[in-house]
């Protein structure tokens, strides 16, 4: 998961309403987190929650390089394609972390060929100090949440969840709105002499049924033109494949229904073929008997006995449904926007600190 959280232009910014509002997210990086400000922009805080899936060691956020200390970045989410960029254009990297890419895309090839060449899920924000800009990108499905808060006076601010920037707008004088950031584009600001901001450019870099303009992880000429199928199958296995790009251990979200149990059998063959020194932990989401829980004990019973079950939800959070709410991205429950099998994993690592070290891969969204 991560939380990112960040702020500019705020006029009365006191140490502990910032801290009140960057605390709203805390469940959604239980390892460490931080919050920076610097001297050179007025009002400007970049605050980060971590749950470090690629480099526990360097990969710590805001992230700044020592090559170009005037840049800052937050980012939440897995580049998959990291490696592949750095080698096609010579990228000398301090870390090993995934999301180092983006400051090294932002220097070489300029704010407009950050976001598009980024194969992954992800929603980042760059600050530039030198340069005085803010750059804010969100992958092309939304796959990684990202809220954005603006007034009409140039008061900017971005959270993970909605909640941690509402009760900002309690201080706004001007008129204000607070909406998910759109999957799929990418916003650049300049930051003025108060801290405040004003919008350069707003793109949406990505239609659904484009070309990728980073060479692909399944290269497009080794698609068929006739056999829909065929490309189905390639491009699901390579989907599962990519994901496998972590240093924790791998597990996966099962219901038993086809796509959950689909990926949880091509991830298996994957994790298999890479030599995974571990068995592949699954986890089912339901009360007693309920539909899922059958499926998924039936398919495991009947397919993969070795994957290991456990009924998270009814051995944590039996009859304890106020305990989960806040972990939802929006503040109130909103059908058809919230995930809830997504929430109660988070909240299940968030809580179960002392033996699991997963990264929990499932069919629409993975962490
Ligand atoms: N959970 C995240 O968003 C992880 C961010 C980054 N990929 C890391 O490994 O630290």
């Amino acid at each position: 998961m991560c939380g990112i959280w960040a702020l500019f232009g705020l006029d009365v910014p006191s140490l502990s309403h910032i801290c009140k509002n960057f605390e709203q997210i805390t469940h959604r990086g239980p390892e460490a987190f931080k919050l920076e400000f610097d001297q050179a922009i007025k009002n400007g805080y970049l605050g980060f929650h971590r749950l470090a899936i690629v480099d526990n060691l360097q990969g710590m956020q805001p992230m700044r390089l020592y090559q170009y200390p005037h840049l800052f970045l937050l980012c939440n989410g897995e580049i998959y394609n990291y490696q592949k960029l750095g080698m096609e254009h010579g990228f000398t990297y301090t870390t090993h972390c995934d999301i180092e890419v983006i400051i090294h895309l932002y220097v070489h090839l300029g704010s407009n060929n950050v976001t598009r060449m980024l194969d992954g899920v992800f929603a980042f924000c760059l600050m530039d100090i030198k340069n005085r800009r803010i750059l804010i990108g969100r992958d092309p499905y939304g796959v990684r949440p990202l809220f954005q808060l603006q007034s009409d006076d140039g008061q900017l601010g971005i959270c993970s969840e909605s909640k941690g920037l509402i009760n900002i707008t309690k201080q706004m004088a001007s008129k204000w709105s607070l909406k998910p950031f759109q999957p799929g584009s990418y916003e650049e600001y300049e930051i003025l002499n108060d801290g405040r901001t004003k919008l350069l450019t707003k793109v949406n870099y990505y239609q659904p049924g484009d070309k990728a303009h980073f060479s692909a992880f399944v290269p497009y000429n080794n698609l068929s033109s006739t056999d829909v199928h065929e490309n189905i199958r390639k491009l699901l296995s390579a989907a599962v494949k990519k994901r496998l790009m972590t240093d924790r251990e791998v597990g996966c979200l099962l219901s038993g229904g086809l796509d959950s149990s689909l990926i949880a059998a091509l991830l298996v063959k994957h994790a298999k073929e890479a030599n995974l020194p571990y068995k592949i932990k699954s986890f089912a989401i339901g009360m007693g008997d309920s539909p899922d829980i059958i499926a998924a004990r039936q398919y495991l019973k009947n397919k993969y006995k070795f994957l290991y079950f456990r009924k998270v939800f009814e051995k944590h959070y039996g009859g304890q449904a106020e305990n989960f709410v806040p972990y939802f991205w929006m503040p109130r429950w909103t059908k058809g926007v919230s995930d809830p099998s997504a929430r109660f994993i988070t909240h299940y690592k968030a809580d179960v600190k002392n033996n699991e070290n997963e990264t929990v891969i499932k069919n629409t969204k993975n962490n």
